[in-house]
């Protein structure tokens, strides 16, 4: 899109109308609401309704979802819909299913959900099915993988490759590292793999330290192939190669152990990475909606095709549940709807996602870059401000751990922070019989932490203990701290891929309602550029014209550190 070219109108890609967030009576009824419902404590809420919880779960597809700790009622449910509806969610969903150009400062459709359609579904992109082209993609991927897992996918000296190294950032690496960890049980377990992400040339040192060169595959995953960091530790990487094969190694070692990722073949090819040894996605791919494209390759290798598609199947599963499920009963809907809730009347500054599952370690780490990098915007679709609180910041990690680090603070803190609490019924299928009553403590404090947060404990209750009374307020519990449970069968591919689809879409949901584009990133520019124009004052002490005194102060004390 030219810069001259204004861009397309709000209300033809969702918005039902101009009017902002904030002045429209769906959100006044709301405030309003916000203003009855006080201090209502989920005990009273329960109290009041012993089948609460029954009403406010629901099970999708391998998905088990209360939501009953939620500080909302059955009016707060209608109210929020009916806020959805005016705002044209379930328009924007459509036109992003059918691969209209949402992403409005990038002309760009937004057709991740065309990764995981079935062969039989016909999804045009400017005039153009591209169901055909993802499936042959998949096919080549598959075909990769298999000569890899199979052992017959040989390097330059004759021997078969068993470490995949995959090169990425962003969204070309938080997806794989973050699904191949949490299937690892999953995964071959001959074939070792190790995501290589930082500049910090540590990074890729440690993915390499106990390398044979004659074994290591490269897989260079990016987007765009011009990404500062993938780009550099390629050219490392291409650098061990040859200095531990012998420079003459030269184009067969690059060819043999080196594939790409991308949608740029021109740079790939610049790389010297041989085209036909490139797995191709398209621009109506957001990188951190990417991992079930191409992107997710070094997973495909470690899971082996069949498991690939079971994850794309969950994927799909949560896609048609979101495209056709009423308001009401649309899990995306919902989660979205509650965050919104929380933003707009609540003020909760963040949301925690906390997985009671070690193989979920980088869970929330994946979505931070999907949420934030997604809804951390502060202007509408059409370019004026937000007068209203937008994407949380997302954090947290496995249970149990964060409960000795800093649920101290969700307990008792003065903060107010919604979390979702995810958990698996059966334990992981390959854990020794000797660990596997460990599950079930796991799993009680999962369900232990949302009643402590939901309910509390009372100056009363905890003075009744025989607590002497200096310390009854030291060791009281507000509750009323809201919680979504997610419980699954197992963690499993087709489950994993229900929930990213779950939480891409419910990200879609509150970037509807806040009518802001939740598909671009302009918000990480500016460093880049900064950063490309202070490296030759670290490394050469070239005056960098305009640098700011405090910047410019760091920059002079970094070289004398540096000894230079
Ligand atoms: O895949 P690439 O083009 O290398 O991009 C990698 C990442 O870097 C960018 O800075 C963006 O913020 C991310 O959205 C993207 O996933």
């Amino acid at each position: 899109m030219s810069a001259s070219t204004p861009l397309p109108r709000t209300e033809d890609v969702g918005s039902r109308s101009g009017i902002p967030l904030d002045r429209r009576e769906e959100w006044a009824r709301l405030s309003e609401h916000r203003d009855r419902f006080g201090a209502t404590h989920l005990r009273g809420l329960f109290a009041d309704d012993p089948a609460r919880a029954d009403r406010y779960t629901l099970g999708v597809g391998g998905l088990h979802v209360d939501y009953s700790k939620n500080l909302v009622t059955d009016e707060t449910l209608r109210l929020l819909a009916e806020l959805a509806d005016a705002t044209g969610v379930a328009t924007l969903r459509d036109a992003m299913l059918r691969g209209d150009h949402i992403n409005l400062t990038e002309d760009r459709a937004v057709l991740h959900t065309a990764l995981r359609a079935p062969r039989s579904a016909v999804i045009r992109e400017n005039g153009h099915d591209v169901v055909p082209e993802v499936h042959r993609v998949l096919e080549r991927m598959a075909a990769f993988a298999e000569r890899v897992r199979a052992r017959t996918w040989l390097g330059h000296t004759g021997k078969p490759v068993t470490r995949v190294v995959n090169i990425g950032i962003g969204g070309s690496d938080l997806g794989p590292a973050m699904a191949y960890e949490a299937l690892r049980p999953h995964t071959d377990r001959g074939l070792e793999f190790r995501f290589v992400s930082n500049v910090d040339g540590t990074d890729l040192h440690e993915a390499l330290v106990d390398a044979d060169p004659g074994r290591t595959l490269f897989v260079v995953a990016s987007k765009t192939f011009t990404t500062i960091e993938t780009v550099t530790n390629a050219e490392a990487a291409r650098d061990w190669l040859l200095s531990g094969l012998g420079e003459e190694a030269g184009s067969d070692a690059i060819a043999k152990h080196f594939v790409a990722v991308s949608t740029n073949a021109d740079e790939v090819a610049k790389f010297g990475i041989d085209t036909a040894n490139m797995f191709e996605f398209w621009d109506w791919v957001g990188g951190r909606y990417s991992y079930d494209s191409a992107i997710g390759l070094s997973l495909m290798v470690a899971l082996g095709p069949e498991r690939f598609r079971e994850m794309l199947a969950g994927f799909h599963l949560m896609d048609t549940h979101f495209a056709t499920a009423p308001a009401e009963r649309n899990l995306p809907f919902l989660l979205g709807l509650l965050g919104v809730w929380y933003g707009g009347f609540f003020d909760a500054q963040s949301h925690a996602v906390l997985p009671y599952s070690h193989y979920m370690s980088k869970f929330t780490a994946y979505l931070q870059q999907l949420d934030m990098e997604s809804n951390g915007k502060s202007v509408q679709r059409d370019g004026r401000p937000v007068n209203w609180q937008t994407g949380p910041v997302v954090w947290g990690t496995p249970g149990t751990n964060g409960q000795h680090a800093y649920f101290q603070l969700l307990h008792q803190g003065t903060r107010f922070v919604p979390a979702d609490l995810i958990g698996f019924a059966r334990p992981a299928p390959d854990l020794p019989e000797g660990l596997v009553p460990q599950h079930d403590l796991l799993m009680a404090n999962l369900f232990a932490q949302g009643q402590a947060l939901a309910f509390g404990r009372t100056s009363a209750e905890v003075a009744a203990e025989g607590v002497p009374a200096d310390l009854v307020p030291h060791r009281t519990f507000p509750g009323n701290r809201p919680t979504t449970t997610i419980l699954a069968g197992q963690l499993d591919p087709s489950v994993l891929g229900q929930l990213v689809a779950l939480y891409e879409h419910k990200v879609f949901v509150q970037g509807a309602v806040w009518n802001i584009n939740s598909f671009d990133q302009w918000g990480v520019q500016l460093g880049k550029v900064l950063a490309k124009r202070v490296e030759p004052a670290l490394t050469e002490g070239t005056e960098v014209p305009d640098l700011d005194p405090s910047t410019a102060a760091l920059v002079r004390h970094y070289r004398d550190l540096r000894g230079r």
